[in-house]
């Protein structure tokens, strides 16, 4: 393998042009049919259409006495909800107990909730005020739709799903990620010891991951070496191919040379931003997509939110998730040849970010992107820290 690599020139592509490039990159994952449960969390491929009406059968909306005719009525049985079909008629003149969610006889006038009534013995007297009758499809017939497509399910939507008799749901497959944490130097446990770190890219990746739709099938760390790179890089299994680390010149930066040899393309190699200039998003032959994210952890995070997200984000079927601009004080020392991006907690910029510590933007909410020309009170693109 040759031992040079051609670098990117200048600073790299305009991280909105970034951004929008990883965002439209992909298209949706297919469609996999699942419960509704299994289905949270993921995106609709296809509609929800109820299969049963809402309710099912009619059904009463209080405890009381189902009466038919006028009162008063002869108290005949007692219904409470459960399995059974409703029964014969109720005939003119009776009544039976019911609870709610009992299914109601036919004939059934109203329900007399008990505090609307009294009883003597067998009998029930009271006036009808309302029918407390729930029909029969009166929420939702068969057929009536629930949920458009493109939209997520949530807990609430799987669960009314699951009340209009729909057993499964098309959802787009999650894109499922590997993270490859290289470095000699990098330990994924304990404290480290002389010239090693602790993975600070695991639970960020993870966090990323999540909230964009997609798994993390699991992290794996690489010593640095292009052929561990290059085979952990052609295994089956994932969409995404995260890489942390290895994506500058330095001689243990395997990555960019590895990725030529398997015959990638760069879609963003470099980025004109800083911390995180040197990330890059690029496809390998067969379709898989690899993320580099610069090992200084704080510029890793600015990666992950700039490239992963976006690229999962549509993979996973949700629609591009525009990035809100808010109004940033504070002073920060800018970027001339691109954005310089600073965490922010409220509107406030944190000082003293630096590309290899997380401990400023532990202290905030989001990340401003600040434009070379930006003065403090302008506003500025955000992105929300995970
Ligand atoms: N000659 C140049 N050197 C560097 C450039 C450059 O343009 N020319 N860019 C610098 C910038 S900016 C960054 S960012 C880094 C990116 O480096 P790599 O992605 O190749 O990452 P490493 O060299 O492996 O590590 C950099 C730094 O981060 C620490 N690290 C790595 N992985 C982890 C991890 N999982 N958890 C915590 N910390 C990690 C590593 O120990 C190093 O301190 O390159 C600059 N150099
Ligand atoms: O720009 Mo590097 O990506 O911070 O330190």
């Amino acid at each position: 393998m040759s031992t040079s690599v051609r670098r990117p020139h200048g600073p790299g592509m305009p991280w909105a042009l970034a951004r929008a490039t990883a965002s439209d990159l992909a298209g949706p994952l297919p469609a996999e049919r699942t419960t509704p449960d299994a289905a949270t969390g993921r995106i609709l491929a296809r509609p929800v259409i109820a299969e049963t009406p809402v309710p099912a059968f009619d059904t009463a909306a209080m405890d009381g006495y189902a009466v038919a005719g006028p009162g008063p009525w002869k108290v005949t049985g007692r219904r409470l909800a459960g399995p059974g079909e409703p029964g014969a008629p109720l005939l003119d003149g009776t009544a039976i107990e019911v609870g709610t969610g009992a299914a109601l006889p036919p004939g059934t006038r109203a329900v007399l909730p008990y505090e609307h009534c009294s009883r003597t013995d067998d009998q029930v007297t009271g006036d009808v005020t309302g029918t407390h009758i729930r029909h029969a499809g009166a929420e939702l017939r068969a057929g009536d739709p629930l949920a458009g497509a493109g939209r997520p399910v949530t807990a609430t939507l799987a669960a009314a799903a699951v009340q209009a008799g729909v057993e499964e749901l098309h959802t787009h497959r999650p894109p499922v990620v590997a993270l490859f944490v290289t470095g000699d130097e990098v330990i994924t446990s304990g404290r480290p010891g002389p010239g090693q770190v602790r993975d600070s890219f695991t639970g960020l990746v993870g966090a990323v991951t999540g909230r964009a739709g997609g798994r993390l099938l699991g992290s794996t760390r690489l010593p640095d070496d292009p052929a561990a790179l290059a085979a952990a890089l052609t295994a089956d299994g994932p969409d995404v191919l995260v890489v942390s680390g290895s994506s500058s010149a330095g001689a243990a930066d395997h990555l960019h040379r590895v990725l030529a040899s398997l015959g990638a393309t760069w879609h963003v190699r470099g980025v004109a931003c800083r911390p995180g200039h040197p990330q890059g998003l690029a496809e390998l032959p067969g379709g898989r997509w690899v993320v580099s994210l610069p090992g200084n952890p704080y510029a890793g995070l600015v990666a992950a939110l700039t490239l992963l997200e976006p690229l999962l984000r549509t993979m996973a079927g949700r629609r591009p998730e525009p990035v809100p601009a808010v109004a940033v004080t504070g002073a920060a020392r800018l970027y001339a040849e691109g954005v310089r991006i600073v965490p922010v907690t409220g509107s406030e910029i944190v000082p003293g970010a630096r590309a290899g510590s997380l401990h400023t933007a532990a202290a905030a909410d989001l990340l401003a992107v600040l434009p070379a020309g930006w003065r403090s009170g302008d506003p500025a693109p955000v992105l929300t820290i995970p």
